[in-house]
């Protein structure tokens, strides 16, 4: 079968998009998936997105990381598809849709998303980082060196490493800019290398530097690699809410290949 494709991406963070209203594919075969998402047998990309129906929002998002299987929510790829819903003339400027964490609101103007993210509790505070989950788990650390480090050989250690072991987490390595300004690069679990950027990655990034005092912002500006995010969130008694996500996302070609 030949498969209608479109490639997005979010401040270098890649994607597989597929319209899968229709229910092309049926079921999800994981290495069928993977090898859509290899650089070099197939479309490459850090991940793939399925477009799916619902019954009471704009659409449900399907998200699996490059390794093939169903992953926890993508915040870059949370952004893709709303500008893929628009593309479709699914939505005008607002959409509301279901993710594996939950639902989630957004805004679109020209190629720039606005992504509400999950509330965020539980923050969890080391010597060395920080651990929390933005929707994706993320393990948050200071460093002096961010670019010459081997965010791949320091990533991969932390990530397979205790307490995380084979679950895995993120690895998010940063340094301070300015009070409302952080440099981030990130080493992500089911990709397996470092990627261009993490939305939910820099979202953890911007609560861990609020929580830990590193700043007393409440809007902050993440560069990465890909290109520059914005977080905005509002702190509580127990964590944040009204955590929003804001940045570039862009449909880049379309494509066919065979399923
Ligand atoms: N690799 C992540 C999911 C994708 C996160 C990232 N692409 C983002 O933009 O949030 C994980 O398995 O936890």
């Amino acid at each position: 079968m030949i498969l209608e494709f479109y490639k997005y991406q979010g401040t270098g963070n890649d994607f597989v998009m597929i319209d899968n209203r229709q229910k092309i594919i049926a079921n999800y075969e994981s290495q069928k998936i993977s090898h859509l998402c290899d650089r070099r047998f197939g479309i490459g990309a850090d991940g793939l997105i399925l477009l799916e129906s619902h019954d009471t929002m704009d659409f449900k998002m399907v998200y699996f990381n490059a390794d093939g299987n169903q992953s926890s929510m993508c915040g870059n790829g949370g952004r893709c598809i709303v500008a893929f819903a628009r593309f479709l003339g699914l939505i005008e400027t607002q959409a509301t849709f279901e993710a594996i964490d939950g639902a989630h609101s957004a805004n679109i103007e020209g190629d720039k998303v606005s992504l509400q993210m999950q509330d965020v509790k539980g923050i969890e505070t080391h010597k060395t980082h920080t651990f929390l989950d933005t929707g994706s788990p993320h393990h948050v650390e200071l460093v002096s060196d961010l670019n010459r480090l081997d965010v791949k050989s320091r990533g991969a250690s932390i990530r397979y490493g205790a307490p995380y072991n084979e679950a895995g987490t993120n690895v998010d390595f940063v340094t301070k800019n300015a009070a409302d300004s952080f440099s981030v690069r990130t080493y992500e679990r089911g990709v397996e290398d470092e990627t261009y950027s993490c939305g939910t990655g820099v979202t953890a990034v911007a609560l861990a530097m609020n929580y830990t005092g590193e700043t007393d912002k409440n809007r902050i500006k993440l560069l990465t690699p890909g290109g520059a995010l914005e977080v905005s969130f509002e702190k509580t008694e127990t964590g944040y809410q009204d955590i929003w996500l804001i940045g570039a996302a862009t449909q880049v070609f379309k494509g066919a290949i065979v399923w």
